[in-house]
């Protein structure tokens, strides 16, 4: 199957909104120079969104595009290796798209890690805050086998809060984090540093 381009370019349309390709000179992260680029490549910054001060990344570009979405999915698997992990946890929003391909790649399943009031049964929650305001993100109370390896994918790594809320859930649900995967980091907020033991992958840091 052909994807059609639509032929939106940044910069047409009225400048609100509309985004500018991502500053990233010199392309680095875990994965090295070339996958950085391919991430680099798709990205867009949205100013002031969802509020002032505030510059978006935003990643659906790179999940629309057919080569970019599978060098990504591909990179992931790649990294972490076989029978490295047993499930993969996959936090909303985004994280759900990233988590169901690199789950069907591998032969696993996905945990849905959702935003406070969308899991039907018992759930554990924790709150936490990120670079616009505060969240709580909740997993089903069985969602892990006890022991279980899970590996938790997101699209951005930011300040780290809402990856640290996931690892506190997922041991609070008996499981243990192999690791977690992004496709950006955004360096300069350390959020790596609060997961830390844990090995954290990064295919994009600004
Ligand atoms: O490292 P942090 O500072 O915690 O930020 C990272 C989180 O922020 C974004 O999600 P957002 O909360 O905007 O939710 P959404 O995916 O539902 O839009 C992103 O997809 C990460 O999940
Ligand atoms: N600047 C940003 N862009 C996209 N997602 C984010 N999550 C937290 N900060 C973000």
């Amino acid at each position: 199957m052909t994807r059609v381009d639509p032929g939106i370019e940044p910069g047409d349309g009225p400048d609100a909104g509309v985004g500018t390709p991502t500053d990233a000179a010199a392309p680095h992260g875990d994965s090295g120079a070339a996958v950085a680029a391919a991430v680099a490549k798709h990205v867009l910054d949205v100013p002031d969104f969802p509020e002032t001060g505030v510059t978006f990344k935003d990643l659906t570009p790179l999940f629309a595009d057919p080569d970019g979405f599978r060098h990504v999915i591909d990179a992931v698997v790649e990294h972490h290796g076989p029978d490295s992990f047993d499930v993969v946890a996959g936090i909303e929003a985004r994280g759900f798209v990233i988590a169901a391909a690199v789950a069907y790649a591998t032969g696993t399943g996905v945990v849905p890690v959702r935003k406070a009031g969308k899991l039907p049964r018992r759930t554990i929650s924790a709150s936490y805050s990120l670079e616009y305001g505060t969240a709580t993100l909740e997993v089903h109370e069985d969602a892990f086998h006890r022991g279980e390896r899970v590996l938790v994918v997101d699209d951005v790594l930011a300040t780290g809060g809402t990856a640290e809320a996931t690892l506190h859930l997922v041991e609070r649900a008996g499981g243990s984090v192999a690791g977690f995967s992004v496709l950006l980091e955004l360096g300069f907020l350390q959020g790596r540093q609060r997961l830390a033991p844990r090995p954290v992958h990064a295919l994009l840091t600004l």
